[in-house]
């Protein structure tokens, strides 16, 4: 088994905080992997220390087999890195840009795919624009370019939508699962839960800068979230359904129950009609990660 990013035991103190906490991670090639947790979790320490840009305190990293402190070239030329902030020269225009980049891993004839890079992400006419004239969107772009400037097998997003609008996100998110079904190992920290469920086929969930729990994502949904009834009732829900209540308006009857598959319904139904309540909506509900995420967070079970 291969793996594109292999972390063991790693920790990361700042002083005495401690940012990360013996964490051990493997992400096998190919993979569409999303590192997701709360403000503050150690998403970007963790990226950090992948990219070679800050030393674990403890543990090591590797990134195609290549340790980031011990063979750090190597490890870095298999690394593109998308970073939360964008960082740009306001002097440069994008296409000065994309090959200023491709100067840092001695690429020297790299037009081809700078053009390559500049179509797939709608940039070719801005290739001559200044850095700074560049909307907010745009630049986020050019960080994109920028991180692939040299093809590398394994990509890191760290919050690359945050703030991008509904269209630049969709062209996006093309791009990049083009570039995963072409065999790039993709790493993704998002706070839009909908995007790692849509797009991630394994996820990993840190809190406190330790790992909770790392499943595929529907296994995931299997574990730690169920399914739930709404339903609208002309009265007060009867008592003996009550441990079931995740949610409720009892003034306008509404309930929203937990549901161990659809089999219970008509047991729930039942209890109802024995009560002389008329049921006036009712429907169903599928998990989705965000019931996973909140649950976990908040310390539910494992
Ligand atoms: N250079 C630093 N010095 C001191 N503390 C730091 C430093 N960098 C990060 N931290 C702390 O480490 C913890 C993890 O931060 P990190 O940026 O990795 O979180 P994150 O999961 O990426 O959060 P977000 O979702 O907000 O981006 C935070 O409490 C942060 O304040």
């Amino acid at each position: 088994m291969s793996f594109a990013l292999e972390l063991s035991s790693v920790s990361k103190y700042f002083g005495e905080f401690r940012s990360l906490n013996d964490v051990s991670l493997t992400v096998k090639e190919g993979e569409f992997f999303a590192l997701l947790g709360p403000n503050g979790a150690g998403k970007t320490t963790l990226i950090n220390i992948i990219a070679g840009l800050s030393r674990a305190s403890a543990g090591t990293a590797k990134v195609m087999g290549f340790d980031v402190v011990g063979q750090f070239r190597d490890a870095r030329r298999s690394i593109g890195i998308v970073p939360q902030e964008l960082v740009f020269d306001p002097f440069f225009s994008v296409r000065e840009t994309l090959r200023f980049q491709s100067g840092y891993f001695g690429l020297k004839k790299n037009d081809d795919w700078i053009d390559e890079l500049l179509h797939s992400l709608s940039l070719m006419d801005k290739a001559n624009s200044n850095m700074r004239t560049l909307s907010g969107g745009m630049k986020r772009r050019v960080m994109v370019a920028q991180a692939l400037v040299h093809k590398p097998p394994v990509i890191v997003l760290d919050e690359p939508t945050a703030g991008v609008d509904v269209e630049l996100r969709q062209t996006l998110w093309k791009f990049i699962a083009g570039l995963n079904e072409k065999g790039h190992t993709i790493l993704l920290t998002t706070h839009y839960l909908e995007e790692a469920e849509t797009l991630c086929n394994r996820i990993a969930m840190l809190k406190g800068g330790a790992v909770l729990t790392v499943d595929t994502t529907p296994n995931l949904l299997k574990k730690h979230a169920s399914q739930t009834l709404n339903m609208q009732l002309n009265g007060v829900l009867p008592a003996s359904l009550q441990a079931r209540v995740l949610k409720a308006n009892v003034s306008e009857g509404r309930y929203t129950l937990a549901l161990n598959g659809p089999a219970e319904i008509e047991q729930i139904l039942a209890q109802c009609r024995i009560e002389h309540l008329d049921v006036l909506e009712c429907s169903i509900e599928k998990p989705d990660l965000e019931e996973v995420f909140v649950q976990l967070m908040s310390g539910g079970k494992k």
